[in-house]
């Protein structure tokens, strides 16, 4: 294997990236499993801190864990609407669609292990967060391989991450990081939903990038 990437091998990883979405709409096919396991594979092809490897992936198909898992989502969803109080927003926010569980074929809750390796993990001690922010590493993997598969991922942080936890049975020190919902998407939107009905807009790089801040800098 070359170690160099061709013009072509670079246009298609920022293409990937691009065209990866969080998506909330499932057709019911099932996600084979060759295609699961390449998905898995990439996701623990990723960086961590002191070479870690703090996650493991919970893939859930039972019907009665998902409907406990919406069920959670439908309070934290309706606690947020009460968050919100602008009407022309609150109205907005309640036509977004903001998960799949049901429709998805499979489920999967990516864990992060904090003890794994403890006490002395390489790295993790002067920013102990640096466990968690690996599994997100790993989970971004999954996304961009689960695109290059067709395949759909969407994340739902609107649930009681506490409940989930009971419901999934996570041992002490066993953090859940995201809950995922996975399966083929009816479509790959061209932009982000929140983008699409007007929730929010992509900023412009070039106001997120503070050139010669310091004044003494000429270039970076
Ligand atoms: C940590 C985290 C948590 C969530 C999300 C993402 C991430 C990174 N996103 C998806 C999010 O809305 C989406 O990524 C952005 O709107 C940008 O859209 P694309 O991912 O580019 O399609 C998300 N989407 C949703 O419908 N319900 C949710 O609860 C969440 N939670």
């Amino acid at each position: 294997m070359s170690d160099t990437f061709s013009k072509q091998e670079q246009e298609v990883i920022y293409r990937l990236i691009r065209a990866r979405r969080d998506i909330r709409h499932f057709a019911s096919d099932p996600v084979p499993e060759d295609a699961l396991q390449r998905i898995l594979e990439a996701a623990h092809y990723a960086p961590s801190v002191g070479f870690m490897q703090p996650w493991n992936f919970i893939l859930i198909t039972s019907q009665e864990i998902k409907q406990k898992i919406k069920a959670s989502f439908e309070e934290t969803n309706r606690e947020q609407l009460q968050v919100l109080s602008e009407d022309e927003r609150k109205e907005l926010y309640r036509k977004l669609k903001l998960e799949g569980i049901m429709e998805a074929p499979i489920n999967i809750a990516v864990t992060c292990d904090r003890n794994r390796d403890a006490p002395f993990v390489l790295g993790r001690s002067p920013m102990p967060e640096t466990d968690l922010y690996s599994t997100c590493l790993a989970i971004q993997n999954m996304w961009l391989a689960a695109r290059a598969e067709g395949i759909g991922i969407g994340w739902v942080s609107l649930i009681n991450q506490q409940e989930v936890k009971q419901i999934l049975r996570l041992p002490a020190g066993v953090e859940l990081v995201a809950y995922l919902c996975i399966g083929y998407p009816t479509q790959f939107p061209k932009k982000p939903m929140l983008e699409e009905l007007g929730w929010k807009s992509r900023l412009p790089l070039k106001t997120l990038v503070y050139e010669n801040q310091w004044g003494q800098l000429k270039t970076f």
